[in-house]
């Protein structure tokens, strides 16, 4: 079963009235970065490679078309018994643009990352709600004790 926005807003504590919806929360943009040198996954090890922020102007990210790494604003909390699932805000696709995203384990904590798709060119706004995170109850064993657990916070 999936919780509602406001189960999701609880857990996840420091959201504005404005980012709860009926089913989730949004979640809003912190950072967007460029990559500039390859990453790596082996069998065993994974790297990921060198990037650097995007300019901003007063605030807004004028992106053209191309992939970045959008780092939310937001804390993500993802409680036991639970699994996250992150979803682009509509405007996005309606602006031609994606957000390819992955799975959020039970007990994840962090700011997360995922991938900005831009087919045509966009201005986005640090701050702006750009994705929606679902939480569904889930058997789970163990929790995520991986390394980007308690990833950009202070
Ligand atoms: O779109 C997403 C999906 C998940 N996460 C967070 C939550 C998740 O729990 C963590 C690790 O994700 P995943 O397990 O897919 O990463 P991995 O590449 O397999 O790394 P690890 O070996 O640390 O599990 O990253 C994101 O930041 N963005």
């Amino acid at each position: 079963m999936f919780k509602s926005g406001q189960f999701v807003a609880d857990r996840l504590g420091d959201v504005r009235d404005t980012q709860v919806q009926p089913n989730g929360v949004d979640l809003t943009l912190g950072a967007v970065y460029e990559q500039i040198e390859p990453g790596r996954i082996e069998r065993g090890n994974k790297t990921v490679g060198e990037r650097r922020e995007v300019e901003r102007e007063d605030g807004v990210y004028a992106l053209d078309r191309g992939g970045y790494v959008v780092e939310y604003a937001d804390r993500v909390v993802i409680p036991e018994g639970h699994v996250g699932f992150l979803y682009p805000r509509s405007s996005l696709l309606r602006n031609s643009c994606m957000l390819d995203t992955a799975v959020w384990d039970a007990g994840y904590e962090g700011r997360g990352e995922g991938l900005l798709e831009v087919h045509h060119p966009i201005e986005l706004e640090a701050g702006a709600r750009i994705a929606q995170l679902v939480l569904a109850e889930a058997a789970h064993e163990g929790t995520y004790e991986g390394s980007y657990q308690r990833e950009n916070l202070d």
